[in-house]
Parts: C-alpha cells; structure tokens; sequence
C-alpha cells in the first residue's frame, strides 16, 4: 500500500455504536497543517532545512499511527492447539512499544508484560507483541491502551486468565507541563483466573519482576 493513501477503514470509534467515518484530508493537506504548525513555532518553514519537513513528518505519522490501518484480528486468528499438554502461565516480558498520548501527542514510552493460562490452544508469541503495537500506535491514553489490548486478547484467544500490566513514563509529564522526569506510570488489566484469584494476581506479579517461584 502507498505508505500515504487514505485508508479504506474507517477510524475506530471508540464510543460504542458510532458508525461516523471520519474524513480523512489529503497528504498535502495534511503538510500544509505541519507548515502552519512550523509558523506556529516560530520558524520559517521556506528555509532550507526545513524546506521537506513537513513531507518527512507526515511519513513518520503514517509510520507511528499505523495501527488505525491494522486490525488484531488479523494477528490473532492463529492458535495453536497441539501444546502438548501444556496448561501453565505463558508469560511475554519486558515487551517495549511506544505510544503517543491523545491529550499533547506527545511519547510514551514503555514496557508491557503479557501473562495467560491456555485453556484450548496458544498463539505465536510475536502475535502478542504485535496486539500491543498495533493499539500502541494510535492516540491513547495508558488506560485505554491497557484495556484495549485485555480485550482483544481475552476475546479471541478466551484464555482460562490473561494479565498484563505496562509501565510507562510519558513524555508529556517530563518535557513540558509539571517536567518530571523519570517518572513511572503502571497499569494493569486481568481477566479469569488473573482476576478471581489474587494469588493468581501475586504469581503474575512476582515473574514479571524477575523470580520464578511458585
Ligand atoms: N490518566 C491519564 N492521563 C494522562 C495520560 N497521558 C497524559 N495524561 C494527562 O492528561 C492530563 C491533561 O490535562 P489538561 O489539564 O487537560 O492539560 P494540560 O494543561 O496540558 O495539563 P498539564 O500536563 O498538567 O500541563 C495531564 O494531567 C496529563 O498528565 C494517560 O495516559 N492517562
């Protein structure tokens, strides 16, 4: 696909129900509002330097918000059944991603930690890396990307429990505003077994911070 076009898909609605297609502006429209923002800055968008950038941003969008053009269903319709008999914890760790929060656009930057108990089958470990990425690469809040990403999960691989917490320090936070820098935010989803049982919740907890005990 042109790494430009407009996508055929329309954007994700958050609210439940909305079926508006959002009008998508043309690639130089969408230039022509990185020169405006150059003004906005202070510069001269005419000068050499700056003369492509607005081309080289609008690329970078496309690369950074891709995941509005990506659909998970496409990486989880795979499971594996054939596990030997394995039912334990399958846990992906240290998973980094960045995001980009919808209040400043501005990064986030941080690590996700998957955890599930199979019930019928596995999926490719890569496939949970890329259901983080794709909603990673949208506007978000670390909430909604939290809650995003268990849902997609939990609906289609219907594991006995999933768990996932992320961690991320959000660049909003320490290059403007209140500039706190070092500054970590977690959040965490469970659904099952992860959600019922807290010992279940403290064996989660316990592996993503390095010591595999039972
Ligand atoms: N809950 C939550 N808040 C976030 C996230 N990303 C950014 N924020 C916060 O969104 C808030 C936006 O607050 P506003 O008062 O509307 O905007 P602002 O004037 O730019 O706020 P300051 O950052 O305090 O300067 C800030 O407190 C940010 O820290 C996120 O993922 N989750």
């Amino acid at each position: 696909m042109d790494a430009m076009a407009p996508s055929s898909k329309p954007h994700p609605e958050r609210e439940a129900g909305a079926e508006t297609r959002l009008h998508r502006p043309s690639r130089k429209e969408a230039e022509e509002a990185v020169r405006t923002l150059i003004l906005w800055a202070g510069d001269n968008p005419d000068r050499e330097g700056l003369r492509d950038t607005p081309k080289r941003v609008t690329k970078a969008w496309r690369e950074l918000f891709r995941g509005y053009e990506q659909d998970v269903a496409d990486e989880l319709d795979t499971v594996f059944e054939e596990v030997g008999g394995y039912g334990d914890i399958v846990l992906v760790r240290d998973i980094p991603f960045f995001s980009h929060c919808e209040h400043h656009i501005v990064p986030i930057l941080g690590k996700a930690h998957i955890a599930y108990y199979p019930r019928e089958g596995v999926v490719g470990l890569s496939k949970l890396a890329r259901v983080v990425d794709i909603y990673s690469r949208r506007l978000q809040t670390q909430e909604n990307l939290t809650a995003e990403i268990v849902n997609a999960i939990d609906d289609h691989l219907k594991p006995r429990g999933l768990a996932l917490m992320m961690e991320a320090e959000h660049m909003c936070m320490a290059m403007r505003g209140i500039q706190k820098q070092g500054v970590s935010t977690i959040t965490t989803g469970y659904t099952g077994v992860f959600k019922d049982d807290p010992t279940e919740q403290m064996r989660f907890l316990t592996l993503v911070r390095g010591a595999a005990v039972r």
